[in-house]
């Protein structure tokens, strides 16, 4: 069906009917801008009286994807052996590969914190630019999608210590909003988790991230409530 919405209306459409048919469902937002989109979906969820922010989870899973790869590019190690926590959200510098927790325990140069954390943020944005018009990632998209799907399914099922990274409500900034890690289990984010140590660069990068977070949430929840 083609809409004549526009983007933040259809979504908060689509929203809507969620509320109406599957009120209880574990929903995985992938729509950009997630930093954005999740808020919309929230603020829809609580005036139909269905939110729980447990079920909520906005897909950050493509910059852990990238971030694996890109890292062990630089290790010469093959990406399913290297984990990195990617913080924050899901566009530009919201976007915090914590590079000081990489596992295996790992040290980079500060060039390569510098060239990781920009190939990691922009990411997305190259993709973009080099498709010029075409669309954004559709196949890193989609492994990323059922990569976290799959997580969720197991926790759904009971499995135990499944953990990722996603976009939730939090209380671990000042922030209503952010990515950190989570455990999934049967009701949904089950526990989130703090951000650990950071140093002194992630700690900079933690500053600009939450400002421009700040205003993408503000800007989602003040659509709903217009
Ligand atoms: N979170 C992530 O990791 C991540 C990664 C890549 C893309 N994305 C996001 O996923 C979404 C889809 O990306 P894509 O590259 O597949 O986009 P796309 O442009 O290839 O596909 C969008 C689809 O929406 C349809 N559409 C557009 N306007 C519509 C309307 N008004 N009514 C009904 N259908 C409409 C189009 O026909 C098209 O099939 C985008 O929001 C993109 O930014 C998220
Ligand atoms: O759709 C985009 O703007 C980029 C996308 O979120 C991505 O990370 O590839």
């Amino acid at each position: 069906m083609i809409c004549s919405k526009s983007m933040p209306e259809l979504f908060k459409t689509l929203c809507e009917g969620i509320t109406k048919f599957c009120p209880n469902a574990i929903v995985n937002l992938i729509s950009n801008p997630v930093n954005s989109t999740v808020p919309i979906a929230a603020e829809v969820f609580k005036r139909a009286g269905t939110f729980d922010p447990k079920r909520l989870l906005g897909v950050t899973m493509l910059d852990v994807v990238r971030a694996n790869t890109f890292v062990a590019e630089v290790l010469g190690r093959d990406p399913r052996e290297v984990d990195v926590p990617v913080v924050g959200g899901h566009a530009g510098v919201t976007i915090l590969p914590l590079l000081s927790q990489v596992k295996p325990t790992c040290s980079f140069t500060p060039k390569e914190i510098d060239q990781l954390t920009d190939r990691i943020q922009n990411g997305g944005t190259e993709v973009v630019e080099a498709k010029a018009g075409a669309g954004s990632a559709t196949l890193s998209m989609a492994y990323a999608a059922v990569k976290f799907a799959d997580a969720c399914l197991r926790g759904l099922r009971g499995d135990s210590g499944i953990v990722e990274c996603a976009f939730v409500a939090s209380q671990v900034t000042e922030l209503p909003f952010f990515a950190s890690k989570v455990r999934l289990g049967r009701t949904g984010a089950e526990e989130i988790f703090s951000l650990g140590p950071l140093n002194e660069y992630e700690r900079a990068g933690l500053e600009k991230a939450k400002k421009e977070l700040a205003a993408s949430i503000e800007k989602g929840v003040s659509f709903v409530r217009k």
